[in-house]
């Protein structure tokens, strides 16, 4: 019997930087979505990929970025929380933009939060730059914190992600996998949904209210006529919120819920029906029981 192993991959890097491609390129299939609206994800299991004998669980954070409210401070907290919880981190670079401000910062963060969590560094969007200024770049980068390795990748266009991935599956630790492999079918397609609905509420929304909802689908049925039936609730941090995420007679809900069921429709070839939710959870965030669901485990918060 050859040895499995399994192993969490915490995605970290400035806004924009290419998690959600790489994820996708990663994962092969469409699981984390592409948006060009900023820090839309929280640090949540975003995608499974297997690779020979591994199981690599990639889970994305918020853009970590310097908070400025206090809402941000925690948001920053529980993504570093996520990534020092994995037993790998990649910091992800753009290649063009080079050791920017923002990329300094979550270095200096990294010295931090990392721990004992091995580190490498990838550097994303080589195709913009010419290989000189890449070798530059890498050296520059490697002075400044003990990556266990170095990539230069183009999520975009699949350079360098074979290798990256072939090292991931070789570095996480050996043992069962964490998924059973029916199940990772599956459970990409629940996020997948619980995504594209936080999408469209994010795309909606003030800009406050989404970074303190989340979106989960609580159950999912498959129809005999090939349909499927998704139960989804928004949960929203405050009381206050939940009049807003409904909107004046339930307008507002019913547009995401429309939306979101016509993009569920297109991605999965098949019919959906599509009923939301929106509940009260405060301090959603703190809540470690929800995050262990997701594989992630924030039992002392102060990570
Ligand atoms: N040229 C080039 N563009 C890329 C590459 N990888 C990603 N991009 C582009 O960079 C933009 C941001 O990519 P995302 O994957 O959404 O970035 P992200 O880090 O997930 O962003 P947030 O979720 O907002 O933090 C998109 O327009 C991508 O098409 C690459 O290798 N080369």
């Amino acid at each position: 019997m050859t040895e499995t192993r399994a192993g969490f991959v915490a995605l970290i890097g400035e806004p924009n930087a290419g998690k959600s491609t790489l994820l996708n390129q990663m994962v092969g299939a469409k699981v984390s979505i592409v948006t060009h609206k900023v820090q839309t994800t929280r640090a949540r299991i975003r995608g499974i990929a297997m690779h020979e004998d591994s199981q690599v669980v990639f889970v994305d954070t918020p853009g970590i970025f310097r908070p400025r409210r206090r809402l941000d401070r925690s948001m920053v907290k529980a993504a570093w929380g996520g990534a020092a919880d994995a037993d790998l981190i990649l910091l992800l670079i753009e290649a063009h933009r080079g050791l920017t401000d923002g990329a300094q910062s979550i270095i200096d963060s990294l010295r931090d939060h990392a721990g004992k969590t091995p580190v490498a560094l990838v550097i994303n969007k080589i195709d913009r730059v010419k290989a000189e200024q890449l070798l530059e770049l890498s050296q520059q980068v490697n002075e400044t914190f003990p990556f266990a390795r170095t990539f230069m990748i183009s999520a975009e266009k699949g350079y360098g992600c074979g290798d990256l991935m072939d090292w991931l599956a070789a570095e996480v630790p050996a043992g069962p996998w964490l998924y059973p492999e029916d199940q990772v079918a599956d459970l990409p397609m629940r996020m997948i949904a619980a995504e594209i609905t936080r999408e469209k509420l994010t795309l909606r929304l003030h800009e406050e209210i989404p970074y303190q909802l989340t979106v989960e689908t609580e159950a999912w049925e498959e129809k005999k006529d090939g349909s499927a039936r998704v139960d989804q609730i928004v949960y929203v941090a405050r009381p206050g919120h939940k009049g807003i995420v409904l909107g004046k007679g339930g307008e507002t809900i019913k547009a995401v819920g429309q939306a979101a069921r016509a993009e569920m429709v297109e991605f999965m070839g098949r019919n959906v029906h599509l009923f939301l939710q929106v509940k009260v959870r405060e301090n959603w965030l703190e809540e470690s029981e929800r995050y262990s669901e997701m594989g992630l485990d924030f039992r002392d918060g102060d990570a």
